[in-house]
């Protein structure tokens, strides 16, 4: 089996969670029928590294200088791609963007040896209105990062890639919620 397959396979054992009515509250405040846990995979030993070996080959040969997103969800994507590519003599950085900039200390947003001028991914695990995402990419776009393009693991097909794109942003899912779902 692939590491997509596999991948595949794992998110529908353990991520993927439905019931009859709308009982899950999403970041946007709208309640949904269906969750995608995808920290039960991203924060998985075997998860990790499979999510690590696909989302470097999507984007070795854009040569990036780094990968990040929004906290906490983008966290464990970012250091597995991280630790992938170095293995794979290609080291990419990993970055996170801060939900608010840190209120003492460097006061800064964007944690990581990122400088601006380099160019990057964002990540995400789920994508649903892209709100997340968007505020990640905008965050490292002031800071003076060039986006290549955001990258989720699972869109869920309710307006967030109309909402990259209108942005002006590149959108790169591994697998869209229909693959998962009949809606
Ligand atoms: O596309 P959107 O409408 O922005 O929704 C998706 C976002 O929601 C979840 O994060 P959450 O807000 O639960 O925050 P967390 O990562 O801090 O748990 C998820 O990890 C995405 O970041
Ligand atoms: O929209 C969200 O907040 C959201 C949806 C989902 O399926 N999974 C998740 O982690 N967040």
């Amino acid at each position: 089996m692939d590491y997509r397959e596999r991948l595949k396979e794992m998110i529908n054992e353990r991520a993927l969670k439905v019931s009859d009515r709308p009982i899950f509250k999403l970041s946007s405040g709208k309640m949904s029928t269906y969750y995608m846990d995808l920290r039960t995979i991203t924060l998985d030993p075997e998860g990790g590294f499979i999510i690590g070996n696909l989302i470097f080959e999507m984007i070795k040969d854009r040569n990036p200088d780094a990968v990040g997103g929004l906290t906490l969800g983008a966290d464990p994507i970012s250091y597995a791609t991280a630790l992938i590519s170095y293995i794979n003599r290609k080291p990419i950085k990993p970055f996170v963007v801060r939900k608010e900039p840190k209120g003492h200390g460097t006061g800064k947003q964007i944690e990581g040896n990122v400088k601006p001028g380099e160019k990057v991914f964002i990540v995400e695990d789920v994508v649903t209105t892209a709100g997340s995402s968007l505020k990640a990419a905008k965050v490292a776009r002031d800071f003076g990062l060039e986006i290549l393009g955001i990258i989720a693991i699972v869109d869920r097909e309710e307006g967030g890639e109309e909402n990259i794109r209108k942005e002006g942003f590149d959108f790169f899912p591994v697998f869209k919620i229909s693959e998962f779902l009949n809606r």
